[in-house]
């Protein structure tokens, strides 16, 4: 299990994470649900040990060391990190090269998982949105990850990336895969998740578990958040 213990966060003198305590079990997906400004990238930049909390304490499983932490670990921000000129082919052999020995299987597994097989001798650059978040999504998973990170990757998306991104979910969760999920979709994140937690200025408010009588109140609470930010 991986653990934050009352973790606080300032980002250029902003107290944006509030003693922030969460549990995040082996295989267990949660749904990370807030307003824009909520912290839920900052919370995510914690875990993925992008950003140095000023103070609690990051327990991670089975008292692993940093570096093993991040070896178990997948991470899919908005911003891509991708080579536009090149294929997607190379850009995973790149980042195989990166962190270890090459794969050639291995990177076609991940094409094929994420439906990108039969174009991956194409640039980068001429896929649409959709293609490139999920090549971006291949990459992180490029290395198997125990625990996934994934902010916002639906965003702006089309329906069939969508759809894919979604029926990729499913099945890590099947296989044990854990992951945090932000998206602004609540209803799809709580049909994709076991755990919702809910933020708000920096603070956890609330938390739930993902069933269907637990949506609406959850729901209701960050719905009146987002009203109450908006007037
Ligand atoms: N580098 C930074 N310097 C100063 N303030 C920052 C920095 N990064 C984030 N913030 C501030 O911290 C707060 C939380 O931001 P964060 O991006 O974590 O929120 P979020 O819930 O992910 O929002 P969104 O849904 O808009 O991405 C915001 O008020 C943001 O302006």
């Amino acid at each position: 299990m991986m653990e934050l213990q009352n973790i606080n966060l300032f980002m250029n003198d902003k107290n944006v994470l509030h003693s922030i305590n969460l549990q995040w079990r082996k295989g267990e997906s949660i749904a990370l649900i807030g307003a824009n400004g909520a912290g839920k990238s900052s919370l995510l930049k914690v875990l993925g040990t992008l950003v140095k909390p000023n103070s609690g304490k990051l327990k991670y499983p089975s008292d692993l060391s940093v570096k093993e932490w991040k070896k178990l670990l997948g991470i899919v921000f908005p911003e891509t990190f991708l080579y536009h000129s090149l294929t997607a082919y190379e850009n995973l052999r790149f980042y195989q090269k990166l962190y270890g020995k090459i794969n050639k299987d291995r990177i076609d597994e991940v094409l094929k998982q994420v439906k990108l097989f039969h174009v991956k001798q194409e640039i980068v650059d001429t896929y649409s949105k959709g293609m490139k978040q999920r090549l971006s999504i291949a990459r992180a998973l490029l290395h198997n990850p125990t625990y996934l990170l994934l902010d916002e990757p639906f965003d702006g998306l089309d329906s069939e990336s969508k759809e894919i991104l979604k029926n990729m979910l499913l099945q890590m969760r099947q296989k044990g895969t854990g992951y945090i999920l932000v998206s602004h979709d609540s209803e799809q994140a709580w049909e994709l998740c076991d755990r919702a937690v809910l933020m708000h200025e920096g603070r956890i408010i609330a938390e739930g578990k993902c069933t269907n009588q637990g949506y609406f109140p959850f729901i209701k609470r960050y719905r009146e958040i987002v009203k109450e930010k908006s007037s």
